[in-house]
């Protein structure tokens, strides 16, 4: 079986890859630090697997970690998901980010290098397209300057990835710009687990359905808009995980000093409100919301052109928006003392 290390893997995608890699005929070798996640998700895999899952507990920045992992899982590729992601802490410690988003990458492209691992695939983001000027975007749609020091991280180390390529390093790099990812395994048995108050629109949506925040409020309705409210590309976290199995298998058909670069999403915009209608239609309940001012910097809309990744990759979306507000929810009502 082909080993692939997954950085990040107890995390909110790097968990749901791990399934989809194994469905593949993959060995996933998570390795996780767990600063944003929780040890459980390892046992919550096995679970949904029926088998052990392989894990280390570690910095992905340590080459020494790196080392030891190999030594025992001498892995042929790498899915590189370990990051910080938090938009506004990430304003107010750059460093951290840049250290940890940027740094790890540097570190895993010369380990890789050092020891002959050709293919890794990069979780970036659409956040790259800032506001765009023309809609869907495309893998060609300008890069605009970023909003905060994470954004600027995704920008950074694909531009890291680009130039690495160019120097003729024998790797294949698949970047990946993830629109936004929602939903949950259909099991429940694993979803997103956000530290705090979460930032993101379904999270906070869930955790208002069960309570835990009093109301939700819509940033702004006073957009150009249809119905006044920013528009995302919301695609379920499972098919985004197959993305990756599929990033893997084209990375193995290339020739060294590969690079190539898909959007994630499916190709619809949902707005915030259409989200919450949504949310209550197919859970059947009433969720506490109210309107208010604009988010700052907030990107007003945006969704993906696919039509690479479906060409390309031969990848299609297969879980509709209700699949994944259905698959949040359980997921959310599932959460107990053990995991939250
Ligand atoms: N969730 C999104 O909306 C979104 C959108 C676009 C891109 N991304 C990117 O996708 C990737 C995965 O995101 P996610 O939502 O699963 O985040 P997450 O926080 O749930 O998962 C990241 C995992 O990496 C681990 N980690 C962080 N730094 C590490 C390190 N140095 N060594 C080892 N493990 C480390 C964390 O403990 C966590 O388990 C990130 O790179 C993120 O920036 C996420
Ligand atoms: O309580 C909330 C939370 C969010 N929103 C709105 O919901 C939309 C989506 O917001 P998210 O924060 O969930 O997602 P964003 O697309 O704004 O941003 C996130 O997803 C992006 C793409 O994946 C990037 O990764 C980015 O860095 C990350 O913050 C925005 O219009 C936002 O204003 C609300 O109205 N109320």
């Amino acid at each position: 079986m082909k080993k692939i290390l997954i950085t990040g893997g107890a995390g909110y995608i790097g968990s749901h890859t791990a399934v989809e890699l194994v469905k593949a005929g993959y060995e996933p070798i998570i390795l996780d630090d767990f600063s944003n996640s929780n040890p459980n998700v390892i046992n919550r895999l096995s679970e949904i697997l029926g088998k052990d899952v392989i894990y280390f507990e570690g910095d992905c920045n340590d080459k020494e970690v790196l080392e030891s992992v190999y030594a025992a899982h001498a892995f042929e590729g790498v899915i590189h998901f370990a990051a910080f992601k938090a938009v506004g802490e990430s304003t107010q410690f750059p460093l951290k980010y840049y250290q940890n988003n940027v740094g790890s990458l540097t570190v895993l492209l010369d380990f890789m290098q050092q020891k002959g691992v050709k293919n890794i695939v990069f979780s970036s983001s659409c956040t790259v397209y800032g506001q765009p000027d023309q809609l869907p975007v495309t893998e060609e749609t300008p890069r605009k300057d970023a909003e905060s020091p994470y954004g600027n991280t995704k920008k950074i180390c694909e531009d890291i990835l680009v130039d690495f390529v160019k120097s003729k390093a024998k790797v294949r790099v698949v970047s990946l710009r993830y629109f936004n990812p929602v939903g949950a395994h259909p099991s429940a048995k694993i979803g997103e687990l956000p530290n705090g108050t979460p930032n993101n629109l379904v999270p906070f949506v869930t955790q208002t359905a069960a309570g835990i925040r009093e109301k939700i409020t819509v940033f702004g309705d006073d957009y150009d808009t249809v119905d006044g409210s920013c528009i995302r590309d919301f695609i379920h976290v499972m098919d985004l995980a197959n993305a990756h199995v599929k990033a893997l298998a084209y990375l193995e058909k290339q020739a060294d000093c590969f690079y190539d670069v898909f959007n994630v999403g499916t190709g619809n915009g949902n707005s915030v409100l259409e989200i919450i209608k949504t949310f209550e239609k197919v859970n059947d309940l009433k969720l506490n919301y109210t309107i208010g001012p604009r988010r700052p910097g907030d990107v007003v809309k945006i969704w993906a052109d696919t039509q690479k990744i479906n060409q390309v990759l031969g990848w299609y979306p297969q879980y509709s928006l209700e699949d994944s507000l259905r698959d949040s929810w359980n997921w959310e009502k599932s959460l107990s003392g053990e995991l939250a």
